[in-house]
């Protein structure tokens, strides 16, 4: 994507600032009530000079002096008044599109965030808005401001010498032309450090994320490798830019110096030709000394747009990006407790994969029915449980809840009908209680306390220090693993779904610990329909029924009555049943053991 332009950056962002467009515009007469009230000052002190300093009468001091305290005051106010508004309204710009870019982030498909670095995105939500923010908000009043301010000050300059301010004007274009200049430069410096930093910030979240990887796998020294390596890319790009950020203002200060000492010496030759008076001099000096500062500012914003543009084609790239399925379906569900799911003929590959991940899937769950979904790893399980909660559609076939197809169903529907528990527990920096009523926070304590009672995590929450008050880091790290699987049962039991998913609940977990997560499992699929994603064929005497799925397509046929998985998939022990079994199946167990169970 090329860098957008001024007036695209304005197209974009405009809209979150719409709303204090007023503000903005009283800002912006602020600034300029501001500037005509320098003008006055300065005009004053040429009154002073002329009438009274070079006199010496006291008479023709006190008007002019008056006219300039009352200016000052005045004018004080109006910028006081004007950088307040500005800032409000910066402020709230941040706010609002970071709240927008934030919100539109959370509802791409999850397939967005595995391709992209967390780093990455926190950069964009904080450097970039920033940047943006610069531009559309305060610079753009800064401008309004400072344009103002050049064409008073060099109306005035005009007005005193034109002669003398005509020499003046000729030489701005030099100012130009070094803001340009420099402009050029940091323009690539301030993308490259932006694209750096966004890397560190990737490294850092992720070094803090896998620690224990990390830490396990001696790989310290390499992760820390990894950041060096970015840091001396940020390193660069910034020195580069913090040495042309520096280099600009000298430069300019210099060349102020030449301009204005080369006006006063003309200046010198004006007096002695009784073309101008010593305080006329003065306050022409005063104007261009003034005149300078906002053109100075305008070769600042200059700085800013480059920053703003490298800022808003990042910003721009995430807001375009599209969500994988569309919010539009208005049917609606009959009020059940559990409903029934089909998948019907489903396709469906991830965004640039070779082999669809699930090919020509059909499934027909009855509702409170408890279905095991089992296969060998890569064989789409996982993608099912995300087709069904609608984290992306199928590329041919439908999914149906109660015979309504989800695509047909308000996305929130889908999601209040379904509770997920998936493969990886989520946990969040807070209580034991905030984490199981993340999905339901208007649930009361004893509604908590009942669900983690269903999916058995009561007990060893009370054991914690602080019971249901103790604070679990991120992540979840005071808990083990058992116990973490039982708190997201309990979240997802809490939000009382009529279907319940579970992806992968026992997974590296001992046989205890499988026990004390199944336990709950049994009595919470009485009353719901169930899906339970699983390798562990212990799980198979649980369910009504077991789904092989190998290669995105079910590998055995669905059988209807609750009688276990172990003789139903392998059948007596004469019988060819080696049909039914799985390649993979073949090599994790035998009839024997797996009917010895039952
Ligand atoms: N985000 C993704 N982008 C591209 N391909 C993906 C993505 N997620 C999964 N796949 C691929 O889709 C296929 C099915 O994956 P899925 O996660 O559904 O398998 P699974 O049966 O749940 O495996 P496991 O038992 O290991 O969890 C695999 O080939 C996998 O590599």
């Amino acid at each position: 994507m090329a860098q957008p332009g001024v007036r695209e950056i304005f197209r974009r962002f405009w809209p979150f600032l719409h709303r204090d467009r007023r503000k903005l515009l009283v800002a912006a007469v602020l600034f300029v009530v501001a500037a005509v009230m320098e003008t006055v000052a300065v005009w004053m002190f040429k009154v002073l000079t002329d009438d009274a300093l070079t006199t010496g009468k006291l008479s023709a001091f006190w008007q002019p002096g008056m006219t300039w305290l009352g200016t000052a005051v005045v004018g004080a106010a109006a910028s006081f008044g004007g950088a307040y508004l500005t800032s409000r309204a910066a402020e709230k710009f941040l706010l609002e599109l970071r709240a927008h870019v934030f919100d539109h982030v959370q509802e791409l498909s999850p397939d967005f965030f595995a391709r992209r670095g967390t780093g990455d995105l926190v950069a964009r939500l904080s450097g970039d808005v920033e940047s943006v923010e610069r531009l559309v908000g305060s610079g753009m009043l800064e401008t309004v401001s400072a344009l103002f301010s050049v064409v008073l000050y060099a109306g005035a300059a005009l007005y005193l010498s034109w002669d003398l301010a005509l020499l003046a004007l000729l030489l701005a274009p030099v100012f130009w032309l070094v803001a340009r200049k420099f402009s050029q430069r940091i323009r690539t410096a301030s993308r490259q450090e932006r694209d750096a930093n966004g890397a560190i910030s990737s490294v850092v979240a992720e070094g803090i994320a896998n620690v224990e990887l990390v830490q396990s796998c001696n790989q310290q020294r390499s992760q820390g490798e990894r950041l060096h390596r970015e840091s001396l890319r940020w390193f660069g790009a910034k020195l580069a830019e913090a040495r042309l950020s520096a280099l600009y203002a000298p430069v300019v200060t210099v060349l102020e110096t030449v301009c204005v000492l080369l006006i006063i010496g003309v200046g010198v030759w004006e007096i002695s030709a009784q073309r101008i008076t010593i305080g006329g001099l003065i306050a022409f000096a005063a104007y261009l000394g003034y005149l300078y500062q906002p053109l100075q500012q305008l070769g600042q914003i200059t700085m800013a747009v480059t920053a703003a543009r490298a800022g808003s084609e990042r910003l721009i790239e995430l807001m375009d990006q599209r969500p994988a399925v569309a919010d539009t379906g208005r049917a609606s569900l009959p009020a059940r407790r559990s409903r029934g799911i089909r998948f019907e003929r489903v396709g469906f590959g991830y965004p640039g994969a070779d082999r669809p991940a699930l090919a020509d899937f059909g499934l027909d769950v009855r509702p409170g029915e408890f279905v095991l979904v089992t296969g060998p790893s890569g064989a789409g399980k996982s993608t099912l449980a995300k087709l069904l909660l609608r984290f992306y559609d199928p590329h041919a076939g439908r999914v149906l809840l109660d015979d309504v197809d989800l695509r047909d169903l308000p996305l929130r529907a889908v999601r209040d009908s379904i509770a997920l528990v998936p493969q990886e527990v989520a946990i969040f920096h807070g209580t034991v209680a905030d984490n199981i009523a993340f999905g339901a926070p208007d649930a009361t304590r004893d509604e908590i306390v009942a669900a983690a009672r269903e999916a058995d995590a009561d007990e060893f929450v009370r054991r914690l220090p602080d019971g249901y008050d103790t604070v679990i880091g991120e992540r979840g790290a005071l808990l083990s693993g058992g116990q973490r699987r039982r708190l997201s049962i309990a979240r997802a039991v809490l939000r009382r779904a009529p279907v319940l998913v579970l992806d992968e609940p026992t997974n590296g977990l001992d046989r205890a610990s499988t026990r004390r997560v199944v336990e709950p499992l049994r009595r919470l699929a009485r009353t719901r329909t169930t899906i339970l994603i699983s390798h562990d064929l212990d799980l198979a005497a649980e369910a009504d029924r077991v789904v092989v799925l190998d290669g995105g397509r079910a590998a055995s046929p669905p059988r209807p009555e609750r009688t276990g998985f172990a003789g139903d998939l392998f059948g007596p022990d004469d019988a060819p049943t080696v049909r039914l079994r799985p390649p993979w199946l073949a090599t994790l167990t035998n009839p024997g053991i797996a009917r010895g169970r039952r």
